[in-house]
């Protein structure tokens, strides 16, 4: 479980968190929703104390977040954080050298285990590529092999649709489910209704730095008092063949 208690964070002078108790149960699908600028990446930047908050608390597995070095590098072994941006994430020259830096960082060399997610993401043929020739599509398999390659306890996801076509997200859905299917936690920010609807289990909004709602899905009416972006999909007719 990962949850917070009142939790405060200023960006400067600007109030962004004001007071959230959030709670993810250890192994449902958690979505955040809230509309640009809200602060969802700021609040999944507190579960791997990449933020310390002002005030207020983050409990990750019952045990409250400690900011000493140690703490933090044993949590962010157990929570890993996939960016929005694959370039924000990247930081080595090639596929596989990417994939196993987080591992080999953290001291564990184990090469079956880098070949074993290299070949789940479907990048066994690339391994020599360099990062920067890769599509943005393909970044971002070699950003999520890369936080699996430390088998976290929890995975948190920011926007993972965004910039990918239908083939990306049908493949993220796939992602989230075999999450799941191996015992981890996800916890996934995005304004997409249509992808964060089709894995939540839980659905929360962050709406004037508090969560506003908390429920097992999602209204239209809600969707749209909320600000998010809808899909057209229940009214789309094809035109005539
Ligand atoms: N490093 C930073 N320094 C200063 N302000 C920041 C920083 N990061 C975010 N902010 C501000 O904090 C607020 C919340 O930003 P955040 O990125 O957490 O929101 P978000 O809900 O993830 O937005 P989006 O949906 O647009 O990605 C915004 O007003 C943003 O401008």
């Amino acid at each position: 479980m990962i949850e917070t208690d009142d939790l405060h964070f200023r960006h400067g002078d600007d109030p962004v968190l004001e007071g959230v108790n959030f709670e993810a149960r250890t192994g449902d699908v958690t979505v955040i929703f809230g509309r640009n600028g809200a602060g969802k990446s700021t609040l999944l930047r507190h579960f791997n104390g990449l933020f310390e908050p002002d005030s207020g608390t983050v409990f990750v597995g019952d045990e409250p977040v400690e900011y000493d070095d140690a703490s933090l590098a044993d949590l962010r072994m157990r929570v890993g954080l996939v960016f929005q941006n694959p370039d924000d994430q990247i930081v080595a020259p090639t596929v596989e050298q990417d994939v196993e830096f987080g591992p080999r960082n953290a001291g564990i060399d184990n090469p079956d285990r880098i070949e074993r997610v290299l070949s789940e993401f479907d990048l066994d043929e690339r391994t020599d590529r360099l990062c920067n020739t890769l599509s943005g599509g393909e970044k971002k398999r070699v950003s999520l092999a890369g936080v699996l390659a430390m088998e976290p306890e929890y995975v948190l996801l920011d926007e993972p649709t965004a910039g990918l076509d239908g083939d990306g997200c049908r493949t993220i859905v796939r992602f989230v489910e075999s999450l799941t299917d191996a015992g981890i936690t996800p916890i996934i920010a995005t304004h997409d209704v249509g992808f964060g609807l089709t894995v939540a289990d839980t659905v929360t909004v962050l709406e004037d730095g508090v969560i506003d709602y908390r429920g097992e899905t999602l209204s239209q009416p809600l969707a749209e008092r909320y600000g998010l972006r809808n899909y057209v999909f229940e009214t789309w007719t094809s035109p005539a063949e």
